[in-house]
């Protein structure tokens, strides 16, 4: 989440010492989002330095991001720059984003054995479950290798809608799903969204991106325990 390569090469410095099996760049925080040569600079650099794989995100303000006036087509070349590098090995692409620019760049992403994450973020509520099958969905149906789904719950039964939707389509679809409900009540679905078939949780490392963010290593302990004693 660095404003510059400094504070990057910073926070990926803490973060190597720590149990992190992939980094993200969230890139709408970064003050230079428009020298894309930079960009992809540090992308490589990143990668070459923490020797993990790295998923490359430029989220908009409408779904939590930074509040950057990128216009869409913006947003397609920053992209089509990171994936033609082969700097990272994912990209996180919205749901919001137009069909035309999303399978453009799956198509990119494929031919470069680039990961694709189809995303949706709610930071005020929680769709009925049947909305958010419907975005899993259609992240399939676009050609998603990963699908996920960040929402925030306004009661615990909102983290069991989660939850109950997460269980069903991962057993459900062809690619995996990453899960998670926001905010403290969500803290459970970032700890143990594993249990009920969620592929992946975002913890916090320097600073967090979202709400209710774990910091890493109280995650690690946890995923420790539940596969010692789950046996997975
Ligand atoms: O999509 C996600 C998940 C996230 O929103 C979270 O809730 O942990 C954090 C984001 O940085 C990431 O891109």
């Amino acid at each position: 989440m660095g404003k510059n390569r400094e504070a990057l090469q910073d926070e990926w410095k803490q973060l190597n010492e720590k149990p992190v099996d992939l980094f993200e760049w969230r890139v709408d925080y970064f003050e230079n989002i428009r020298d894309v040569d930079l960009i992809v600079d540090i992308a490589k650099e990143m990668h070459q330095e923490t020797k993990r794989p790295l998923l490359f995100t430029k989220r908009s303000e409408e779904e939590g991001g930074q509040a950057v006036s990128f216009k869409e087509n913006e947003v397609v070349q920053l992209y089509e720059s990171v994936i033609e590098s082969n700097a990272v090995h994912g990209v996180d692409i919205e749901l919001r984003q137009p069909e035309k620019n999303t399978l453009h760049l799956i198509d990119q992403a494929r031919n470069q054995e680039i990961d694709v994450i189809l995303s949706y973020h709610n930071f005020t509520e929680t769709p009925s479950a049947q909305q958010l099958e419907e975005k899993i969905c259609e992240a399939v149906e676009l050609g998603a290798d990963v699908a996920k789904i960040a929402v925030m719950p306004q009661s615990k039964t909102d983290v069991i809608t989660l939850l109950q939707v997460t269980e069903k389509m991962s057993r459900t679809i062809s690619i995996p799903l990453i899960s998670m409900a926001m905010g403290t009540n969500g803290i459970m679905t970032r700890l143990a969204g594993g249990v009920f078939g969620s592929a992946l949780t975002f913890a916090s490392g320097a600073q967090s991106s979202a709400p209710g963010q774990v910091p890493v290593e109280d995650v690690e302990q946890v995923l420790r325990i539940l596969r010692k004693n789950m046996g997975s």
